[in-house]
């Protein structure tokens, strides 16, 4: 059975807090000026069972007709009567009969009873029509009640908070309104969705009630933050993000509407609601992602606009989870100036209902006219650097060659044996991962639990083993961070593996997997040409796989074999050309001849399709964090390099598509670093 191991969502950010809260020991630890409480989550590092075989939507129509069971198909789910309620249960409370209450997801076949709020597996659903068991699990997701903790902190927290029309002093409500940018926003609509405001905390209270009124499930809390002169805002949920599965805005949707607006924050749902009247729900995470679970209760609707920001993050978060809510009934809003976020929008005074009217249908035929694709390459013009991707936040030298980490990209990593590939790319990947882009590591070679020890080491950098007591601080954070591991050892088939991704990025909106390293899904042939057929088609798919589901794939493949004291090329790469045809981006970590004295290496960004900029930085290995990343004193500095001929090659001409471009001379800030080898003069 395949298996991902199971982590959480971003790291919580800890909100000063003053006066009465200071001793409320039941707060969450965010909350809580005393040193983190350590809490014990049950599902720490739990599975999450994947299906035996994938399942499609034919074979799911397929084994529905053969046992009988009617059906209606609808855009993400399958209905069907469900097995898991009683007859005395097939009436809602305005008496309609509920009968196809059961939602099985075309993707995955993992179902939900939204009667019951039973839900399983398709495997749990088989079993059940089967007679092998009843197959629900009673309440794994929307139905389970909170942790006994979480409930009393939720009603302690909700009954502390007041509308902001109670406040004492109108000035400390203005205040609020102003701060929160609701100066637009009417009493009445925070009425209808139940906005509170917590006083202590400075933050507003949005509430997550249970489907059909079985209470309060969970709370999200707003607060703002000071950033130099701007003003940032703070999520903190309760319960933690990876179960805070609010639709906000749910319990004031009709079972007869056919239209809903989704956003990406509450504040937005309330601007829009109060502007346009139109049915709206906020996602609960934002743009980081859409959980499948929350997909039956999409279900209802004909059409469904996502307006999710103002930026180029936005926009592509709204292309990926329309292609989850099937394109056909989306439209998209595109950011712009005239088209900001829709409480900002709100404040502008522009009309809400007009910028509705311009999405675009999410739909896109297989040919495009430059008609179509001429505003989103304005977009991508006006927004250069949101374009250019996420930047790493250690590897500033990265930014400076890459321009960033861009969805959709193929990189190939190689370096010779040892020479700390695996290490580097923990590292490159948790820099991302920790800014939020959701990830997903393959390591085929080296166990997940050494894998997660290198990078908890990294995460802190710093020996834990000489400090045991803030082992579970430092693991309380990293377990929120966005990471997956696939818990494949040792040789796979390509298959096999494309297929966990696949299920990975519909589930989790995976961002970047991480493949180490592609020799383990060769099989074991033998013949040499068999081998570079068989890495040459591997290449393909994940190429493939990388353009089709908009995701990031790194894989590290190990280098043919050299001469010891020969710098790696990007011909040096195992197997044919293809390799280096296919991807995007190559990079290169160098441990001959330019790197001097124990440790030293450079990273060689040989190929970027992007913008054509390559060269190489060096770096420095600190044994005790395992990082390679560049203590902030010790700048390092670009370089030119030789290209794989020896010739320093002019500017490159352009990042055309399909041709390596030259390594040329990069561009660098800084002052050059006399204490650093000068890598342009390799001792040959
Ligand atoms: N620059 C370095 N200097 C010294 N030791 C290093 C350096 N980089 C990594 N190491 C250590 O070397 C060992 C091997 O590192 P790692 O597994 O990352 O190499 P690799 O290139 O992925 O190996 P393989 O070729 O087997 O896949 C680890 O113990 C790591 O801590």
């Amino acid at each position: 059975m395949w298996v991902l191991l199971r982590s959480g969502y971003p790291l919580r950010i800890l909100l000063p807090l003053r006066g009465p809260w200071m001793g409320w020991r039941a707060l969450p630890r965010s909350f809580s000026l005393a040193p983190p409480r350590r809490r014990y989550r049950k599902e720490a590092l739990a599975t999450l069972e994947v299906p035996v075989l994938p399942v499609t939507a034919t074979e799911i129509r397929q084994y529905l007709r053969a046992h009988g069971i009617p059906f209606q198909d609808g855009h993400s789910c399958v209905r069907a009567p469900s097995p898991f309620v009683g007859a005395s249960e097939l009436k809602d409370e305005t008496g309609a009969a509920t009968s196809f209450s059961l939602f099985i997801d075309k993707t995955t076949g993992r179902f939900l009873c939204m009667t019951s709020l039973a839900e399983g597996s398709w495997e749990d659903f088989q079993a059940s029509v089967e007679g092998r068991g009843d197959g629900a699990r009673e309440g794994v997701l929307l139905s389970e009640a909170p942790e006994a903790e979480d409930s009393e902190e939720i009603q302690r927290i909700w009954d502390r908070a007041v509308p902001l029309w109670e406040l004492p002093e109108p000035e400390e409500a203005q205040l609020a309104r102003v701060m929160f940018g609701l100066t637009k926003v009417t009493d009445d609509t925070l009425k209808r969705f139940s906005v509170r405001y917590l006083r202590p905390a400075h933050s507003l209270v949005f509430p997550w009630f249970s489907p059909g009124g079985l209470g309060l499930r969970g709370l999200k809390l707003l607060g703002p933050e000071g950033q130099g002169d701007r003003v940032h805002y703070v999520e903190t949920t309760i319960p933690q993000p990876c179960a805070f599965h609010n639709l906000f805005g749910l319990p004031l949707i009709s079972r007869r509407d056919v239209e809903v607006v989704l956003t990406s924050r509450e504040l937005d749902s309330l601007a829009l609601s109060q502007s346009t009247g139109l049915p709206t729900l906020a996602l609960p995470r934002g743009i980081a992602c859409l959980p499948p679970a929350l997909l039956p209760y999409l279900e209802q609707f004909r059409r469904i606009v996502l307006w999710l920001g103002d930026d180029l993050r936005s926009w592509e978060a709204a292309k990926l989870f329309a292609r989850k809510l099937n394109p056909k009934r989306c439209s998209l809003v595109r950011p712009g100036d005239q088209q900001p976020s829709p409480l900002e929008a709100l404040n502008q005074g522009l009309n809400l209902s007009r910028i509705l009217r311009t999405a675009l249908p999410a739909w896109h035929k297989s040919i495009v006219s430059f008609r179509q694709l001429r505003e989103e390459v304005l977009g991508e013009l006006s927004n250069v650097e949101q374009a250019a991707g996420v930047r790493w936040s250690r590897f500033p030298d990265l930014n400076r060659l890459l321009k960033g980490h861009r969805k959709g990209e193929l990189t190939v990593f190689t370096g010779p044996t040892g020479s700390g590939k695996t290490t580097f790319i923990s590292e490159y990947a948790l820099d991302l991962c920790t800014q939020g882009v959701n990830t997903l590591w393959g390591s085929f070679e080296i166990s997940n639990v050494r894998l997660a020890r290198v990078m908890l080491t990294q995460f802190a950098v710093g020996r834990l083993e000489e400090q045991l007591d803030k082992y579970d601080e430092w693991a309380d954070r990293f377990e929120d961070l966005p990471l997956y591991f696939m818990t494949f050892h040792g040789q796979q088939s390509i298959r096999t593996v494309i297929d966990t991704m696949q299920h990975a990025v519909y589930v989790y909106d995976i961002c970047h997997v991480v493949i180490d390293n592609l020799q383990f899904m060769m099989g074991h042939e033998q013949l040499s040409t068999d081998r570079i057929a068989a890495q040459d088609y591997i290449i393909g798919a994940f190429r493939k796989f990388a353009t089709d589901s908009s995701c990031h794939v790194t894989l590290v493949i190990h280098p043919r074999k050299e001469d010891d004291d020969k710098e790696l090329q990007t011909a040096s790469i195992f197997g044919s050309a293809k390799a280096s045809q296919e991807a995007d981006n190559v990079l290169i970590l160098q441990d001959k001849r330019l790197a001097t004295g124990p440790g030293k290496r450079y990273l060689q960004v040989s190929k970027n399709r992007f913008d054509g900029d390559v060269g190489v930085f060096p770096l420095e290995f600190n044994k005790s964090s395992l990082t390679f990343s560049i203590p902030p004193k010790s700048k390092a500095r670009l370089k030119k390099v030789k290209d794989d001929n020896g010739l320093v090659a002019k500017k490159p001409s352009s990042g055309k598509k399909g041709a390596v471009p030259p390594i040329s001379e990069t561009h660098s800030d800084q002052a050059p670093n006399p204490n650093k080898p000068d890598l342009s003069k390799p001792s040959r």
